[in-house]
């Protein structure tokens, strides 16, 4: 068997509180460790040798590659509350300590991830097991070790084959690890095995993001989502005497059942899930309550007929970035799976005063949990009734296409996907013409874009606004001063061409929605007369600039009828 984990590596990562001290020496020890998995892999699997020295999580930056970024933010508002969250070395997590439901509040500490790849999809697997490790390390841990089994299926009792359990447990043992991480959703069955024979804690990738989120998660509502998800994510594996007795009844397992299986008692079990579904019942309450006032609030935002761009995208992609660039609204930015977990609206406007908002949402990710894809319509929903979804895309990502078709599959699973979609790469401070010419082929109406140094950020701009739905109806007014909420309403929700104060009110000429016509109909001068040639848009003045001094002669002249 090879040496899985030589002593210069035990040295450099034994000493987590140096590793947790600074970011770079977790990431290079998480580096470390998951190049060694993937040498080896290709090692016992023939697969064409390749350089793995370029390989990088499939949605961590390189960390030197984005550093420029991430100075250049000055936003970063509760980094440091995000740092203290940071788990601490020594609060081992010994499989016999945690009983069965403060299974969630897991504490992942020293982990070994496993994954399992069919022939000839090596690449996927690396990419894969980079962003397990990324998001094993995000939710606090520290990667050590990992095996990786190139297999056409896992297999279905132990999710690795039988040889291999082996070499994890060995694995395990030398390296101190409480808990192993499979890249995958994990069947109880597979879970409860697994642990059985290696003797530490197992969870699945499911779990590390729930895990993550329940970390970050800040609003009330974003709590007990995640708490929701959580127990959802649990309650089938709920283990304890009950099951290992009866599986002894049936003469499976005798003697042999592992320090694993030993749990409260049968009894306690069902306490458990009683508590955990009246639990449950009360967090859907509670949501279905928050969701009210959430569809109110929103229900105000559409009534005011004020369009809605999400910005959506795979996690670390760089939407944070980018709508602080386009709205400087500070949110967190962090080079960090999951840094966003709760929807930021921000208004803006566009070059012709028409206001829109901007929503920043939950970073996407592959093989998002499916509660998660439930308990995340919140944020989710913002997309759901957006009119315009900015897809941002990791420019200098090694895989694009698989980001994109993921964010699409949640797109499409949220039923959002008739929303029209406008891709932007990002990050383009990093890359090179030739990848831009690869990109182009892949998305032809993209636009390019760098949230870092501002770069393409006008014609985002002009972009979204072209696509966003403008008020259709042009109207030519003349507003009696008293009529000063009129004026008002048509600047919050239409967008005013042109405005001159005269001796007995305000012309004014705005476009409007369909529906508010009834509203201005009284104050109408163009006499609904057939809509001239569209003039064009000028800036809306500002309600503080001196009022323009003379009519366009576009404007038709005042009907006194
Ligand atoms: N070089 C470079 N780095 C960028 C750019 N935009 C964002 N970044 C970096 O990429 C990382 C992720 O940025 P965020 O804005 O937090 O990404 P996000 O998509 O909101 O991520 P989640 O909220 O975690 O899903 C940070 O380290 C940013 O500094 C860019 O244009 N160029
Ligand atoms: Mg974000």
């Amino acid at each position: 068997m090879t040496n899985h984990f030589d002593d210069a590596d035990a040295d450099g990562l034994s000493s987590a509180t140096e590793a947790h001290a600074t970011d770079t020496p977790r990431r290079d020890a998480r580096r470390d460790a998951v190049e060694r998995v993937l040498e080896r892999a290709v090692a016992s699997g023939r697969e064409p040798s390749r350089r793995f020295s370029e390989g990088r999580a499939q949605a961590l930056s390189d960390e030197d590659a984005v550093a420029a970024g991430t100075r250049d933010d000055g936003l970063q508002l509760d980094r440091e509350e995000r740092a203290g969250l940071r788990r601490v070395d020594g609060l081992s997590t010994e499989l016999e300590d945690v009983t069965e439901v403060e299974y969630r509040q897991l504490r992942l500490e020293k982990v070994v991830l496993i994954g399992v790849y069919a022939a000839g999809s090596l690449d996927d697997a690396e990419n894969s097991l980079h962003e397990l490790a990324a998001l094993a390390e995000t939710a606090g841990a520290v990667v050590l070790d990992g095996i990786l089994q190139r297999r056409p299926h896992p297999d279905p009792a132990t999710y690795l084959g039988r040889g291999k359990v082996e070499e994890l447990r060995d694995i395990v043992k030398a390296c101190g690890a409480d808990t192993v991480v499979a890249d995958t959703e994990l069947a109880p069955s597979q879970r409860r095995a697994l642990e059985d024979a290696v003797k530490v804690k197992v969870i699945d990738r499911t779990a590390v993001i729930l895990d993550i989120f329940s970390q970050h998660a800040k609003s009330r509502e974003g709590k007990a989502q995640v708490e929701l998800a959580q127990l959802e994510y649990l309650l089938p594996r709920l283990r304890g005497w009950g099951e290992s007795m009866s599986r002894q009844a049936g003469g499976q397992v005798s003697g042999g059942a592992g320090m694993g299986s030993r749990g409260p008692g049968e009894t306690k079990i069902e306490l458990d899930r009683r508590r955990i579904h009246s639990r449950m019942a009360k967090l859907r309450r509670e949501i279905a309550g928050m969701k009210a006032a959430r569809d109110t609030k929103r229900a105000s935002r559409t009534k005011n007929l004020v369009p809605s761009v999400s910005i959506a995208g795979y996690t670390n992609a760089g939407k944070s970035s980018l709508l602080n660039r386009l709205t400087k609204a500070g949110v967190l930015v962090e080079n960090q799976l999951f840094a966003t977990l709760d929807a930021t609206v921000r208004r803006t406007e566009a070059t012709d005063g028409r206001p829109y908002t901007l929503v920043d949402t939950v970073g996407f990710v592959r093989n998002l949990p499916h509660q998660l894809v439930e308990a995340f319509r919140s944020t989710l929903e913002e997309v759901q009734y957006s009119d315009l979804i900015v897809h941002v895309v990791d420019a200098a990502h090694p895989d694009p296409a698989g980001q994109i078709r993921t964010v699409r599959e949640v797109i499409a699973e949220i039923g959002a996907s008739d929303i029209p979609e406008l891709i932007v790469f990002n990050k383009c401070d990093l890359i090179d013409d030739d990848r831009v010419i690869e990109l182009r082929g892949l998305e032809s109406g993209a636009v390019f874009v760098s949230a870092a140094t501002g770069e393409g950020i006008p014609e985002l701009l002009e972009r979204i606004e072209s696509l966003i739905p403008a008020p259709s109806e042009h109207v030519w007014l003349m507003l009696p001063y008293s009529r000063g909420d009129v004026l008002s309403m048509l600047h919050e929700q239409g967008s005013v061409l042109e405005l001159a104060h005269e001796e007995s009110g305000t012309r004014v000429h705005a476009r409007i929605h369909p529906d508010q016509l009834g509203l201005v109909d009284a104050y109408r001068v163009d006499g609904h007369a057939p809509l001239p040639e569209e003039p064009p848009l000028k800036r809306k003045p500002r309600r503080e600039e001196a009022p323009v001094a003379e009519m366009p002669a576009s404007l038709p002249k005042y009907d006194d009828r």
